[in-house]
């Protein structure tokens, strides 16, 4: 549905974007990460026809963003950071403005205007100004405006952004409901967001692509770090420093006197080890399990050199 190979673009003598290549599968909601100026609303502006690329190419829905734009602009629904409205202008009035811009035909605009207020969840305000209403509700506004002519694909940029909490919950479900009748790309710095909406994700950093997968794939590929939570009933003096000096151990994080966090770069199992060391110096396992990483784990790993061990 969105195929990206090599697009690259520069403003001036600053690279935004570099060799980026990825696809996007009908129906899939995929999520799009990365710290402050990774180049993700550089992307999603090109491939919404926003912004030209200074390289390389990217169809959507089977159509060249350079040749086709006016094909993709049909298809494709976009909602910026900040969502293109009238603060000034009556909700319908709006909508069947923006429908009139996307070329709805005449005849079919009332009937898409009612659509979208009904999947956006706002027909309840539609007679009500728009500057005059919550940023939740504004935001949902924004999202019709980007369906009223019904696309295949929504990119979204950071939907939830300076929302308050009850409003980011009533944003990510509908996004969700959106996510089972559209192929969706969200840009997002809410990493549970991202976990709750997405089924892959592509983590950017600067300019081009730090990891590309399913969560569980993302989790399987970053194993060779293996980290172990460890919990013991009389830990004894020195604890940290033994686990410290076993070959397999990289780094061993305390967490209150009885609890560890612990990592290994090694191949081998580092449970055998650790296990010994404990029962040899009788301080008892209480727990002792393989932790998963976080998102937040995986997306730091891949973006700063930081190291964390936290738990998940
Ligand atoms: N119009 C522009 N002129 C010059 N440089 C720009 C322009 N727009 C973006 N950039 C630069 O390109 C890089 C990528 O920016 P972009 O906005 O795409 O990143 P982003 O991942 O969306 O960041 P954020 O999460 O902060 O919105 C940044 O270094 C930014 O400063």
């Amino acid at each position: 549905m969105i195929e990206v190979e090599n697009l690259a673009k520069s403003y001036g003598p600053r690279s935004a974007i570099h060799g980026l290549t990825f696809q996007v599968n009908k129906g899939e909601v995929v999520g799009f990460l990365g710290p402050n100026g990774a180049g993700k609303t550089t992307t999603m502006n090109i491939l919404c026809c926003i912004l030209p690329a200074s390289s390389g190419t990217a169809r959507v829905c089977g159509f060249d963003i350079f040749e086709q734009s006016y094909e993709i602009r049909k298809r494709i629904g976009y909602l910026p950071e900040t969502p293109p409205l009238y603060q000034d202008m009556v909700v319908s009035n709006y909508l069947t403005f923006v429908a009139g811009l996307r070329g709805v035909p005449k005849k079919q605009i009332a009937a898409a205007v009612d659509r979208v207020l009904e999947q956006c969840h706002i027909q309840d305000v539609h007679e009500r100004i728009i500057g005059r209403l919550s940023k939740g509700y504004q935001q949902r506004i924004g999202l019709a405006q980007a369906m009223i002519h019904d696309p295949e694909i929504l990119i979204l940029d950071e939907p939830t952004i300076g929302l308050d909490p009850i409003q980011i919950i009533e944003i990510r479900k509908l996004i969700q409901e959106l996510g089972k009748a559209h192929t969706i790309l969200l840009s997002s710095h809410i990493l549970p967001e991202v976990t709750q909406i997405c089924q892959r994700v592509i983590i950017i950093n600067e300019g081009s692509i730090a990891a590309m997968d399913t969560l569980q794939g993302l989790n399987a590929s970053l194993r060779h770090s293996n980290r172990l939570e460890l919990r013991v009933r009389n830990a004894g003096n020195g604890i940290v420093e033994r686990l410290q000096a076993l070959d397999s151990v990289s780094a061993v994080h305390p967490d209150g006197p009885n609890r560890f966090f612990i990592e290994s770069n090694a191949n081998t199992p580092v449970q055998d080890d650790v296990a010994r060391l404990v029962l040899e110096h009788g301080w008892g396992i209480e727990e002792l399990k393989p932790l998963a990483m976080s998102l937040e784990d995986i997306f730091l790993k891949l973006t700063t050199e930081e190291k964390l061990v936290t738990p998940s």
